[in-house]
């Protein structure tokens, strides 16, 4: 469908929680994946939903949402609040508590998840909504953007392959879900 000159496109989501780094990483492509995305989900009109800082990646997807007429909503803990650590916030500011309050309200705010790339806190998040999906806590889809062979997808791949039958077959459903979703996504 074409608006004003905009490509939109259909999606059966409505808000998509993104984890991803606070830093913009090492190489070009990181910050490229993150205001694609960005663009897709204006495109879609999806709203974000994210962990609320403006620096590294998290800066960039927002500002790129926001700049592109998109809802954002961030979700930040009250202690991460100084502007000095987070920057200048675009969008819906809601504060919580702590960070397991943030992890659950970025949870129930959303219809799926997608991971870009991102330090030790994305992969905390990331691995957390996927343990949840496991245990039937959630069954939103979860898809990770980074290419097949990465590292991140290399060590999802493997902790596959060293998984017992019945916990085999669940991490290869899920697994599957996440690739197929996320290209899904970003197509
Ligand atoms: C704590 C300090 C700077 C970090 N500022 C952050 N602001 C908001 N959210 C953050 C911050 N750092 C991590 N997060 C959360 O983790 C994810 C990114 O972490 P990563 O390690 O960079 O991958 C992100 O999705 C946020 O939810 C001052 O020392």
């Amino acid at each position: 469908m074409e608006m004003e000159g905009k490509i939109q496109k259909n999606s059966r989501f409505k808000r998509v929680c993104v984890f991803c780094g606070s830093s913009t990483g090492k190489r070009n492509c990181y910050s490229d994946a993150a205001i694609d995305l960005a663009h897709e989900l204006v495109a879609r009109r999806l709203d974000l939903v994210y962990g609320g800082g403006s620096i590294g990646l998290m800066g960039l997807v927002s500002k790129a949402v926001h700049h592109g007429g998109g809802n954002v909503i961030g979700i930040i803990p009250r202690t991460l609040m100084n502007k000095e650590i987070t920057g200048e916030t675009v969008g819906e500011v809601r504060p919580v508590a702590d960070m397991h309050q943030r992890k659950a309200e970025m949870a129930r705010h959303s219809d799926c998840f997608i991971a870009l790339p991102g330090g030790y806190g994305t992969l905390e998040e990331l691995l957390e909504v996927i343990t949840w999906a496991q245990l039937g806590i959630h069954d939103k889809p979860v898809c990770v953007a980074n290419k097949p062979k990465s590292p991140l997808m290399m060590a999802l791949s493997s902790l596959l392959s060293a998984t017992s039958l019945s916990q085999h077959q669940t991490l290869k459903n899920l697994f599957k879900n996440l690739r197929s979703t996320c290209l899904c996504m970003m197509e």
